[in-house]
């Protein structure tokens, strides 16, 4: 059987012009920082522009860390995502409430020497995909690899993106891995031309393969 074919998130975007030609290559995915501590927040002004746009199939994700549920929902309800990502410490009884709403959630773990695959139980039933992070200083866009190894010792049914410092060279390797659930492969860092500004011609390389 043909493997499915893996779905290109492209995150941490914010410039009218930089979404736009980005949109071209029809990425699955385009994530936007709601988290105003990261180098590539898009404030409200900015977002209400993006709304101008037609994403086509692409869809818009949300990232938030240890956000409230209420400004999450206030926001999807605005129109400024399609689905959310939660990138901090939230409790399986915070994304119920999203859930509620009709909000569909990715769920991140960063991991890190101590991460423990226990924690990701009470969020099987809840969390629509999972996404694995690299930990580090920052809660996210560190810009470097774990090690990937530890995927295939995880004891998990759900469909999960895999995250850090990926770079357009990185397909190959981790398609070789054949980790299971495995459903799609999220860039940042490693493909900008300045925080918040995609380089085109590796979001090309990317999407054309
Ligand atoms: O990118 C950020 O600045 C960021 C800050 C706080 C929370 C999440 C953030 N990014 C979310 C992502 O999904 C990134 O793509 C992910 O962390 C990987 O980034 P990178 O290591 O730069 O490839």
């Amino acid at each position: 059987m043909q493997p499915a074919k893996l779905k290109i998130k492209i995150c941490g975007m914010r410039d009218f012009e930089n979404v736009q030609n980005v949109l071209k290559h029809k990425p699955d995915y385009m994530g936007f920082i709601f988290y105003d501590k990261s180098k590539r927040y898009v404030n409200e002004e900015q977002v209400e522009n993006l709304l101008k746009l037609n994403f086509g199939t692409t869809k818009r994700v949300g990232v938030f860390v240890n956000q409230s549920p209420e400004i999450i929902i206030d926001f999807f309800q605005r129109g400024y995502f399609d689905l959310v990502q939660l990138h901090g410490e939230e409790s399986p009884e915070d994304i119920l409430k999203l859930k509620y709403e009709g909000i569909e959630i990715i769920k991140v773990f960063s991991v890190g020497e101590d991460f423990n695959p226990s924690i990701l139980a009470a969020y099987e039933p809840i969390a629509d995909y999972f996404l694995f992070d690299t930990k580090g200083a920052e809660k996210g866009g560190n810009g470097y690899k774990f090690d990937w190894n530890i995927l295939h010792q995880i004891d998990s049914q759900k469909p999960f993106f895999l995250s850090g410092g990926l770079q357009t060279s990185d397909l190959k390797v981790v398609q070789n891995m054949e980790l299971k659930n495995l459903m799609g492969l999220d860039y940042n860092s490693k493909i900008e031309l300045l925080p918040g500004l995609k380089d085109l011609d590796e979001v090309e390389k990317i999407l054309n393969n």
